[in-house]
């Protein structure tokens, strides 16, 4: 079941910049009652594992099953995309939209951005995870050909006027800073009723 947010942000990131981190720190500071993440790739795998008869809970963890099925995934999640631009984003808000605040923890495309812009043009701000490539290797990143140089991982590298940009170098100081400021203003956009 969803519910039409007050606020929705839209993170994009390459791997290992640090999604997830930041996504489950502000939903933290928001509080786990108001605010859900939203992940584009779970409802992908879940749809992915049904129609193919695999097993969704091995796919959703690091295991060999997961980079066994992870190209061929990537290539029928494009082809859904290709008829269907919002399918996932629809699938994902349909099982988690049920919070005023959403953060959609990992948008890879333009079309999973617009599909938010237009949909609820209002209450979406885009947001842009940055981190050094030396910083996300010690994460534990390392280039995959056919997977680092898809679309699903650049597509939203150039072309993008990001309303928020966060800096993660490891400089967990200023980031607290920075997600302190992100929530103070959402919280009272949400208070005058400007969102
Ligand atoms: N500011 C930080 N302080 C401490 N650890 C961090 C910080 N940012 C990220 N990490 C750690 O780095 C690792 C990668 O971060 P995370 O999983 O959030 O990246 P991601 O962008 O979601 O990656 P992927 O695209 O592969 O899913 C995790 O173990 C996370 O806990």
């Amino acid at each position: 079941m969803s519910t039409y947010p007050s606020a929705i942000l839209v993170f994009n990131g390459k791997r290992k910049s640090g999604k997830d981190f930041i996504s489950v720190s502000l939903q933290k500071r928001f509080g786990e009652d108001k605010c859900a993440i939203l992940r584009l790739s779970g409802p992908l795998k879940k749809q992915y594992a049904k129609e193919h008869n695999l097993d969704f809970d091995k796919l959703l963890d690091a295991s060999e099953y997961k980079e066994k099925y992870r190209a061929e995934m990537i290539k029928w999640g494009e082809e859904k995309r290709r008829a269907d631009p919002g399918y996932f984003c629809r699938l994902a808000v349909s099982e988690e939209g049920n919070k005023p605040i959403w953060i959609i923890s990992d948008a890879r495309r333009k079309s999973d951005v617009d599909y938010f812009q237009k949909n609820y043009r209002k209450v979406t701000q885009t947001v842009r995870i940055m981190a050094d490539e030396n910083v996300r290797i010690e994460r534990g990143y390392q280039f995959t050909k056919g997977i680092d140089d898809a679309e699903s991982e650049c597509g939203l590298d150039i072309g993008m006027d990001w309303d928020i940009v966060i800096y993660n170098n490891g400089d967990n100081r200023a980031l607290e800073n920075k997600l302190d400021l992100i929530v103070e203003d959402i919280n009272m956009k949400l208070a005058e009723n400007k969102l």
